[in-house]
This record gives structure tokens, C-alpha cells and sequence, in this order.
């Protein structure tokens, strides 16, 4: 006789034996205890479906509370105390990318003038953290709070709207740097699309909706060749990745401006440079290499023509990113849904006068009083434009945007700064 698990689960199908005498009760008695089985199944399979999906969310949360480095009551506070305005019709900005260069000047000028400021920077590797951490103690002595964080994360980003209603967003965090984008492409779309999109869904979403000015930039005009470029002209062949990315930027932005009513200001930044700047540009790296009698390569365009850019000084972009600010005009949505028409602009911030690169390193060598030993090339095709050249009579217009430092001045500045900055040494920068 077979045992009641052998009659409920039997081996083999095949194997169930029909008992000609109680077929009609047996028949009713296999749909019994099949239902009763199916039921049981049913029920198991619930159970472990909902077990494994509450274990998810404890995992989920549990790895968030314990790795995360942000959150809890103390990082509120600080958060909420640097978004304070102290000046009348003053404004709430979340700067992205505060640790950087342009971020981090941009921060410190808005704070003086008794504005609220709250930074978020993922301090990443692309250049020494160090100059990125001492930007941020310069920045926390002065009232400002850095959260460490990127902006790929939604939570992280919805989590400080949720802190403060911040009335604008400067976006200056960026994968930057024209060549660099031939050895690491992903990290170009990573954060000058999908954080660009991450942060305009959070600005979107907000109730109210935050003015965004943001960085674009002047290599969007990629190979074009009427000078000076205006934000008329065409900007659909781009030369580098970077490029690309930041032209994708300016239609992305357009979108957010169409669809859900955010406004909008994009800046074509022009080469811009001065103190606690990038590491990775030009006037910086070969500051660096002539203090330390190494060589420095100079690309030279074709027809051995020099190239020239319309070098900025940071004083002047912060005024410019200052006043796109001051005028941006409010976002017209709430909810999430448009309610009416917002600015969408685009301006130029150059100095409008181009300068030759063999005429920068000039420069450098008569503010540091050393000779440069110099390595002629022809341009590699690694994403370089040969020139640059603004016109800025848009922002002058609309912005009141003049830029008063020559490059002649804004050097001297940049070098008495690296020689502070890092110190010098019998010839030798100390790093
Ligand atoms: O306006 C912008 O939107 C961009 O500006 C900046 O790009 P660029 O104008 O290319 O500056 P940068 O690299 O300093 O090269 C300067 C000159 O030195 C030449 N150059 C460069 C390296 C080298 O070894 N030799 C050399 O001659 C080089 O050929 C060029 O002629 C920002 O980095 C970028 O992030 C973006 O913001």
C-alpha cells in the first residue's frame, strides 16, 4: 500500500495506479489533493517570494546606512547652514562639482555676497584629490559644505531637495579635458550626460523648481572656422568627445526647458585658467615641467601655424556665471508639468582675445624666470581645435559680461598662486 506521500507525490505520473472499484472516489480524492497540493505550493512560493524581496530591501537600505557617506541628523544640519541666505532677495544654489576649479570660485564668490551655498563633489581621480580637498577646506572655512557624493545618484541628489528648496543649481560638475576623452570615452558619457540628466530629472521634480545655469563649452564650435565664434553659429562637428558630450548637454538642457518649463542657461567657457586650476591643462602642467627644467611639448597646427586660444581668466567667468544667475528668470513648472514658457539661453564667456600657445609659454617663462626647454610637434588629431576666438556680445548684452584680465595679468596671478601653493625649491616645484 502506497504511503500518503507517495499518493500526494508520486515518483513517476506513469506509476499512479487506477483502483477499478473506487475510480470515482479515488478521482475525486487525486483533485483533491491535488488542489490541496497546488494550493500549498501556492502559498510556499508566496511566502518565499516575499521573503526574498523584504530580504532585498534590507539589503538595499542596510548597505546604503552602512556605506554611505551621506546622511543622518548632523549632515542635515550642516547642509541647512550653508544653504542660509544672508543678504535680502539673496538665493539657495547647489553648486555641482564644488570641489573643482570653476566650482569652487564660483562658490566662494556667491558666499561672500551672503548668498546660501551647498556643494556636492565626488572628488574623483581624474586630477590630484589633494588640490580638490584643500579647494574644499578653503571652501569650509568660509561657511560652505561640500557633500561628498556624485551626481549619478538620484537618491542622493532628491535627498538634498528634500533638505533644501533651492532656487538655483550652478552645474559645473563635468568630466573635462579635450584628450583625455580618447582614453577613457564611458566616463564622458557617465558624467556629462548621465549626470546631466540625473540632476535635470531631480530639478524637474522639485517643488520649486530650481533655476540651472550649467557649464557648456566653447569646443562645441569643433571645427568651425568664422572667427569670432558667436552662439549663432553652427555647432554639429564637434572635434573631440568632449565635445560631443557637451553639445549633447545643450539639447538635453533643451528638452528639460521645453518639456517640463525648467530654466535654462548654458556657458561656453573659453580656456579658462588662473589659480587653484586644473592640473591637466596646459599653462598648468607646463608651469609644473619649467620650474622642473623638463620639457614641454607644443603642438604646432598645420602649415606649421601656431594654435591660439582665447584664454579666460577665472575672475571673469565667475562674474559671468554670477550674473546668468542674477537674470535667469524663474522655472515655470510644478508637479513635475510645465505651467508656461522659461528662458533657455546660451552665451560665450571668452576674453575675446585670442593668444598664441608659443606666446603663453613666453609668458610663463618671464613670470617664473626660467627658461622653457621646448618640444615643437605637429598637432596630434586627439581631439585639439587649432584655435578659439569669443564673441561676446551676447553676454555683454543680456549679462553686462566684460572680462578685464589680460592673460599678461591673469599669469602673473596663476604663478605667484603655484609658487604659494606648492612652493619652490631650488628650481623644483615640491608636491
Ligand atoms: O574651452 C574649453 O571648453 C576647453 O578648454 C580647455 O581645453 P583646451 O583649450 O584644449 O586647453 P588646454 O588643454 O590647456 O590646451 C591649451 C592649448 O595648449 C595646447 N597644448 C596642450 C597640451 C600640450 O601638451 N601641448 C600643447 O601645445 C593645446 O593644443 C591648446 O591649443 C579645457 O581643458 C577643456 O576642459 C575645455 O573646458
Amino acid at each position: 500500500m502506497p504511503s500518503l506521500e507517495e499518493e500526494l507525490f508520486p515518483s513517476t505520473p506513469g506509476k499512479f495506479k487506477i483502483d477499478r472499484g473506487h475510480t470515482m472516489n479515488r478521482q475525486f480524492n487525486r483533485c483533491f489533493a491535488s488542489t490541496s497540493t497546488m494550493f500549498l505550493w501556492a502559498l510556499f512560493l508566496i511566502a518565499l517570494t516575499a521573503s526574498y524581496l523584504s530580504f532585498q530591501s534590507f539589503v538595499d537600505s542596510g548597505s546604503r546606512y552602512f556605506t554611505a557617506s551621506w546622511g543622518g541628523i548632523q549632515w542635515e544640519k550642516q547642509i541647512r547652514s550653508s544653504a542660509q541666505i544672508h543678504r535680502s532677495k539673496g538665493m539657495s544654489v547647489l553648486v555641482t562639482g564644488a570641489a573643482g576649479f570653476v566650482g569652487s570660485h564660483v562658490s566662494l564668490a556667491l558666499k561672500k555676497r551672503g548668498d546660501g551655498v551647498v556643494g556636492i563633489d565626488n572628488f574623483n581621480s581624474y586630477y590630484d584629490p589633494s588640490l580638490k580637498k584643500a579647494r574644499k577646506s578653503l571652501l569650509n572655512s568660509r561657511g560652505i559644505f561640500i557633500v561628498e557624493g556624485d551626481i549619478n545618484d538620484a537618491r542622493l541628489i532628491a535627498k538634498l531637495f528634500d533638505i533644501v528648496a533651492f532656487t538655483h543649481v550652478m552645474h559645473l560638475a563635468a568630466q573635462a579635458g579635450v584628450r583625455y576623452a580618447m582614453e577613457n570615452p564611458h566616463s564622458y558619457v557617465h558624467s556629462n550626460i548621465g549626470g546631466l540628466v540625473t540632476l535635470l530629472e531631480a530639478c524637474k521634480t522639485a517643488n520649486p523648481q530650481p533655476a540651472v545655469v550649467w557649464a557648456s563649452s566653447s569646443s562645441v564650435y569643433g571645427l568651425n572656422e568664422k572667427v569670432p565664434f558667436s552662439e549663432s553659429d553652427r555647432t554639429d562637428q564637434p572635434a573631440s568627445l568632449y565635445a560631443a558630450t557637451k553639445k549633447a548637454g545643450e539639447e538635453i538642457t533643451h528638452t528639460y526647458n521645453h518639456i517640463y518649463g525648467l530654466s535654462i542657461t548654458g556657458l561656453r567657457f573659453f580656456t579658462v585658467y588662473g589659480p587653484f586650476g586644473r592640473p591637466d591643462m596646459a599653462y598648468f602642467f607646463f608651469t609644473r615641467n619649467i620650474l622642473q627644467g623638463k620639457p614641454i611639448t607644443i603642438f604646432r597646427g598645420k602649415n606649421r601655424v601656431d594654435l591660439a586660444r582665447d584664454f579666460t581668466y577665472i575672475d571673469d567667468i565667475v562674474k559671468g556665471c554670477v550674473a546668468s544667475l542674477d537674470t535667469s528668470g524663474k522655472s515655470t513648472g510644478s508637479g513635475g508639468k510645465k505651467r508656461g514658457p522659461a528662458p533657455y539661453r546660451i552665451f560665450n564667456l571668452g576674453n575675446t582675445s585670442p593668444v598664441t600657445v608659443p606666446t603663453l609659454v613666453h609668458i610663463l617663462e618671464r613670470h617664473l624666470k626660467v627658461k622653457a626647454k621646448r618640444n615643437v610637434v605637429d598637432m596630434p588629431g586627439n581631439g585639439d581645435v587649432p584655435f578659439t576666438h569669443a564673441n561676446i556680445s551676447l553676454a555683454q548684452r543680456e549679462l553686462g559680461y566684460k572680462p578685464t584680465t589680460d592673460l599678461e595679468t591673469g599669469l602673473k596671478k596663476f604663478v605667484k598662486w603655484y609658487l604659494t601653493y606648492y612652493g619652490y625649491n631650488r628650481g623644483k616645484a615640491v608636491h
